[in-house]
């Protein structure tokens, strides 16, 4: 079966779908974490392989950039090849002043400035919020970490911005005035996706730069921070 955007037969994917925005960073996390992984879809280069982990089957797909690119993948997983779960592996900038590189988000509440989302429930401002207990389950496995990697876990909410570069400060610094930890492009849209379809999302992020301050990472170790989301988003799946 294929749809517009996936070319993938019937039981390709996994119930389980890991979701980094980067399609190589996905054949990096098939190759190197999951167990007899396939390559099951590459439209448009947005790569999506299945395989197992820990003897569970699961996948992991790039999603793109922003909300619209998102909104069409887990619609598409979702609806037609009999996803249950996704979770974004993602990266944010660290918007609220005790972050620091290297520390992972766990994304409770996802606000945005998306008109995708303004529309969506009319004459109600809908919140974009994840599945409770990938949430628990993820924060949990947190406090089990022994990875040694030293950044330290928040949950709380993310900041889904349609836009990297038109960053408009007044906004922003509201946003972190009503607690808002990180910003990324995805989360939000996930989240409307997934209660739209009835099924379940969550969002786990690295923070690879700040806005309040300059911080620099090497490739290396923005990989391996990188990798501490993802474990924590397998031992969500597992323990959900
Ligand atoms: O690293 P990913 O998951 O792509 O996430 C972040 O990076 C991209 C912007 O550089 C946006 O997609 C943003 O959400
Ligand atoms: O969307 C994003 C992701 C990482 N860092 C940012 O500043 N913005």
């Amino acid at each position: 079966m294929a749809t517009p955007h996936i070319a993938a037969e019937n039981g390709d994917f996994a119930p389980d779908v890991l979701m980094p925005g980067d399609p190589r960073r996905a054949k990096r996390i098939a190759e190197t974490v999951l167990e007899d992984a396939r390559l099951v879809t590459e439209v448009r280069g947005m790569l999506g392989y299945t395989g197992t982990y820990q003897g569970r089957p699961v996948s992991v797909m790039g999603s793109g950039m922003g909300i619209p690119s998102i909104s069409i993948y887990a619609t598409e997983l979702f609806r037609f090849f009999g996803v249950e779960r996704i979770i974004r592996i993602g990266t944010v900038g660290g918007m609220a002043p005790h972050l620091n590189v290297g520390d992972v988000v766990i994304g409770t509440a996802a606000h945005t400035d998306s008109d995708v989302l303004r529309r969506l429930v009319p004459g109600a401002y809908y919140s974009a919020t994840p599945d409770f207990g990938l949430a628990t389950a993820a924060y949990a496995a947190a406090q089990g970490l022994t990875d040694g990697a030293g950044g330290a876990v928040y949950a709380g909410a993310l900041f889904s911005s349609d836009s990297f570069y038109n960053n408009e400060p007044e906004m922003r610094a509201g946003l972190v005035e009503h607690g808002t930890l990180a910003v990324e492009m995805e989360a939000a849209g996930l989240y409307a996706v997934a209660d739209r379809e009835h099924k379940k999302a969550l969002a786990i992020c690295s923070v690879s730069d700040l806005l309040f301050r300059a911080e620099e990472l090497s490739a290396a170790e923005r990989e391996r921070l990188f990798d501490r989301a993802v474990q924590l988003g397998l031992a969500a799946f597992a323990q959900a």
